[in-house]
């Protein structure tokens, strides 16, 4: 699949001022960058030691980012990244438009519904027929070119983000964990996440 930049324009938010660029897909599927400070103006200030962008690669949850759902940590951890990365002067938020880790959706809401009836967050999508996770990451690379961006400090416990980014070719330089939004309704998500699925969390929960 190929991506193609389409636009771009300033978005003031509560945290602060963004650039936001709109990326497409031969499918018309449209990927959205929140960005401030890239690209790195290296003409005005050619002898510092050039900042490393804080880079948030953060998958569509509707429930969470938009309707504050206390099932899951999306919503906080947006905002926490947003807010981190406009504090840093120098990011990305990469917004992937796959729900319910790329099953959609319908199909996170038929997941609900089964771990309404006691299954886990893994089992509810295998139950389904569907993978525990269908996200892929090949829309991030020319993304991050967009904005000349090649070495990150990337805000994430989930290490196919790490995996993905080091295979093609952006340097990580450093992991910063996040760990915000915990509560009664999300503890045993977290926790199935941490046992199950090989998140980068040391917590109880
Ligand atoms: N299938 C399914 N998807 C869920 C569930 N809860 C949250 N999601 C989705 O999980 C995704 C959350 O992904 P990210 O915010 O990228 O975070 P992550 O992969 O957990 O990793 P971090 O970078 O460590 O936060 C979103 O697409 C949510 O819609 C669930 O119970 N079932
Ligand atoms: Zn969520």
């Amino acid at each position: 699949m190929s991506y193609q930049f389409i636009t771009s324009a300033k978005l003031p938010t509560r945290h602060g001022e963004f650039d936001i660029h709109i990326f497409e897909n031969e499918a018309g599927q449209e990927h959205v960058m929140l960005t401030v400070g890239l690209p790195i103006d290296r003409q005005s200030a050619p002898t510092d030691t050039p900042p490393i962008p804080l880079v948030r690669i953060h998958s569509e949850c509707l429930t969470g980012d938009a309707f504050s759902s206390l099932k899951c940590d999306c919503g906080p951890q947006l905002n926490a990244a947003m807010h981190a990365i406009q504090k840093s002067g120098c990011g990305a938020i990469l917004y992937l438009r796959q729900e319910g880790r790329g099953i959609g959706l319908t199909n996170k809401i038929r997941a609900y519904a089964l771990q309404d009836q006691g299954h886990d967050t893994l089992d509810a999508n295998l139950i389904l027929g569907l993978p525990a996770d269908a996200r892929i990451y090949d829309m991030c690379k020319p993304m991050l070119d967009h904005v000349g961006v090649d070495k990150v400090r990337l805000i994430t416990n989930n290490p196919n983000k790490l995996a993905y980014l080091v295979e093609h070719g952006i340097e990580v330089v450093e992991r910063v964990p996040l760990l915000v939004g915990v509560n009664d309704e999300n503890a045993s998500y977290l926790a199935t996440k941490r046992d199950r699925m090989g998140h980068l969390l040391d917590n109880e929960f």
